[in-house]
């Protein structure tokens, strides 16, 4: 019938528009290609997106959508996200999980990554989705100790002992049940089908790249030659694995660089060597690292700035060196005066973002390896609860993590003049796909 041939007329552009759109994210050398053309990446750190898209409990599925298209308005055009969370009595991890205990997952959770895949497909957005957490604050490595090895997770905001955890952190590498459990979870999510749209995950060019962990670190400062050659040969191992589940897709470690490798550039390259690592990562932290001072940021600003900008370069230098794409995919500053308030301007944010958006587009225009940003982080719609700032089960998620103050980094829907930043950015960045 006529309606039928409209209604199959229409069918087919949405479908091959749908394929154009959905290519797979690819490595062309040190670029990233999709669909044949050259793909750079403006994107936000989303950590709690898949939170947001479960179907009841913590789930808040419209204002997931409203997030995303605040988001895509700005030209936000990727997340990283977590995929998985491992129930914890850490007081500063985020609850619920959606593992409670090995092989025990949450359905009701893990179908809000399905919902969060399918929403950004239909905004022609992409994720990068990582699979585990060097930190406690969903977790991470340190719970798969409790659980393997019967030893307590850490939570440094209690110990207030970070070289204590980094240092017993990474017996998690080396941990032979741990690592057969996070495997199963790997298999688990990579395998996935997707409950809304049907479709494999392994087949979803929505997925721009499997992540290894957030942030997985080596060792602490006193990182010994042994403890570098188990974290290399893990990242080779692991991103082996992902890509024998799944020939699509790329992997990534989830690295910080420098900061993230005991300060050793040769373990950051070496680390990233292997042909299953398919472009590096990197992030920048000022506040965290001590290079500035929010009280006093007329005494600090000049050194945290050329710290900041060397930190910028040196990894893009790495990443020419390795001959690979890489992405700042975390980068943050608190607002005015190291005030946590929605109210606090965010003048010393905003000449920050200005700064390594600088960097970035002036070295992607010179044909640099520097394949784009994620911000961190997306705090959109979300609102402190307490007066004190932290975090409690039932309060609003935002881009900062339950092990932080909420509203430490976080760029509100209403920080305009950031916003503003980022869309210029991001336009900047389109504009050099079409070269
Ligand atoms: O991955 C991370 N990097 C830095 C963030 C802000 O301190 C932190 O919340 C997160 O653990």
């Amino acid at each position: 019938t006529l309606a039928a041939s409209l209604m199959m007329m229409h069918a087919l552009p949405m479908e091959a528009a749908a394929n154009d759109k959905g290519a797979f994210v690819k490595v062309d050398k040190t670029h990233f290609a999709r669909a044949g053309q050259r793909y750079y990446i403006a994107g936000a750190n989303f950590w709690y997106g898949a939170y947001l898209g479960a179907p009841s409990k913590v789930g808040d599925r419209a204002r997931l959508l409203k997030e995303l298209d605040t988001m895509k308005a700005a030209g936000i055009n990727n997340v990283r996200v977590l995929a998985v969370s491992e129930k914890t009595d850490m007081p500063s991890a985020v609850r619920p999980a959606t593992t409670a205990a090995p092989g025990q997952y949450d359905e009701e959770l893990l179908a809000g990554l399905d919902y969060l895949l399918a929403e950004l497909a239909k905004r022609d957005m992409t994720a990068v989705i990582y699979l585990n957490n060097f930190w406690q604050w969903s977790g991470g490595m340190t719970q798969y100790l409790n659980w393997f090895e019967g030893t307590k997770a850490l939570d440094p905001n209690v110990t207030k002992d970070y070289e204590d955890y980094m240092a017993k952190t990474v017996r998690f590498y080396r941990n032979d049940k741990a690592q057969a459990e996070y495997r199963n979870v790997i298999r688990k999510i990579v395998q996935r089908v997707n409950t809304v749209t049907g479709k494999r995950y392994a087949d979803d060019p929505t997925v721009m790249s499997w992540q290894l962990a957030n942030e997985p670190r080596p060792g602490n400062a006193r990182t010994t030659a042994e403890e570098k050659a188990v974290y290399v040969k893990w990242i080779a191992d692991t991103a082996a694995f992902i890509h024998g589940l799944d020939a699509n897709h790329l992997v990534s470690s989830g690295s910080e660089g420098l900061a993230g490798s005991a300060q050793d550039g040769e373990l950051f390259m070496q680390a990233h060597r292997t042909r299953h690592i398919d472009y590096l990562t990197y992030h920048l932290w000022p506040k965290n690292w001590g290079w500035i001072d929010s009280r006093n940021v007329a005494a600090t600003w000049d050194g945290a700035l050329e710290k900041s900008r060397h930190y910028l370069n040196v990894h893009i230098d790495y990443a020419k060196r390795v001959g690979k794409p890489i992405v700042l995919e975390e980068f943050g500053m608190d607002r005015d005066n190291a005030s946590f308030d929605i109210k606090a301007g965010t003048t010393v944010r905003d000449r920050f973002y200005g700064e390594v958006f600088n960097v970035i587009t002036t070295r992607a225009a010179k044909g640099d390896p520097i394949a784009g940003f994620n911000f961190w982080a997306w705090g959109g719609a979300g609102r402190a609860a307490n007066r004190d700032y932290w975090w409690k089960e039932g309060n609003d998620l935002m881009g900062d993590p339950p092990q932080e103050e909420q509203g430490l980094y976080s760029v509100f829907d209403t920080d305009a003049s950031t916003i503003a930043l980022i869309k210029e950015t991001a336009a900047k960045l389109k504009a050099l796909e079409r070269k």
